[in-house]
């Protein structure tokens, strides 16, 4: 086997284009790949998780998408990640082993989140029945407490992991508890693990923390202004890091106070892309026109530093 790339930087969490009348509407995936490609330089998505409303799809649906993802990013994309966490062991576990015959370059749980696991033991073993139907596929846990409620620490969930969980690679971190994703990362001492972080308007503290990438919505359509920042940060200069990860604030903070989540991304996707991504699925409901309009006269609005 070739030996694995490592996955750094960027990583598109991906939406879900649907129809208006709401199917999911594979064609667009072959126009979008191309666009995160060549307009955003970003090269690895997550398919399937919380911004592709991963949860709402059948698994009929979720898998048609995982195939056309690996099938349209196919000689373009550096790295698929599938999400394949779902509330019950056995739609994680056909995912999981869907994915990895379909060739995945990962795979990811969230914690399962009507019952949910009270202490890492029980979390890890579900995770572990999971992992275990995709041997051969690197294993990504997806920690989301503000969506899950689950609040196992990461730093705790790591101590023995890789006996439990051979193919154990890393974790998507998706919130806002520093400390926990810094014991991580000086857990990690031999670098044998990836951590992604996962909000997208705090990814400079989390860079400054070591992580090794990052996965998020806005990637879609800040991919190219982020990456700027990822070079600055990689350059040491941090004034214009700070300037990048400023302004991309100034348009998450604008937006939240207006009512920010999944059925909002597509709006902006599909406003600032072309691409059309469609409604949402119920129950979210898509943006309003008001909405639309405002977000993108901020977004028009912002001066990048060199006119980038
Ligand atoms: C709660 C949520 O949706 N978080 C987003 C962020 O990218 C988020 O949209 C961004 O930080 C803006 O708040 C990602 O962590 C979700 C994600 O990566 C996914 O879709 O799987």
């Amino acid at each position: 086997m070739a030996p694995r790339k490592k996955l750094k930087g960027l990583v598109a969490a991906t939406i879900t284009p649907m129809t208006p009348d709401g199917k999911i509407n594979l064609p667009v995936i072959h126009q979008y790949v191309d666009y995160l490609v060549n307009e955003q330089n970003v090269k690895n998505v997550f398919v399937n998780g919380t911004t592709g409303e991963g949860l709402s799809l059948s698994i009929q649906e979720r898998k048609q998408l995982a195939e056309e993802w690996m099938c349209q990013g196919k000689d373009k994309l550096d790295h698929v990640i599938i999400h394949v966490g779902a509330l019950n062991l056995p739609e994680c576990q056909e995912l999981a082993r869907h994915a990895a015959a379909i060739g995945a370059d990962g795979i990811a749980v969230i914690a399962p989140f009507f019952f949910k696991p009270t202490n890492k033991d029980e979390l890890v073993a579900f995770l572990q029945k999971v992992a275990s139907e995709a041997p051969e596929v690197p294993f990504y846990y997806y920690h989301i407490p503000p969506l899950t409620g689950v609040k196992v620490r990461v730093e705790e969930l790591l101590d023995g992991i890789k006996a439990q969980i051979p193919t154990f690679q890393g974790v998507k971190f998706s919130d806002t508890d520093l400390l926990d994703l810094a014991q991580c990362i000086h857990k990690n001492e031999t670098g044998e693990f990836e951590f992604l972080y996962g909000v997208d308007e705090q990814l400079l503290s989390a860079l400054a923390l070591g992580v090794n990438g990052a996965v998020g919505s806005t990637y879609n359509y800040l991919g190219r202004q982020t990456n700027l920042m990822l070079q600055a940060f990689a350059k040491l200069d941090f004034a214009l890091a700070q300037q990048y990860q400023f302004l991309t604030g100034e348009f998450l903070n604008f937006v939240i106070k207006l009512g920010f989540g999944v059925a909002q991304t597509k709006a902006v996707m599909t406003s600032v892309s072309g691409i059309p991504m469609g409604p949402p699925r119920l129950p979210l409901v898509a943006a309003s026109s008001e909405f639309i309009i405002k977000a993108k006269a901020k977004l028009d609005s912002i001066v990048w530093p060199n006119g980038d």
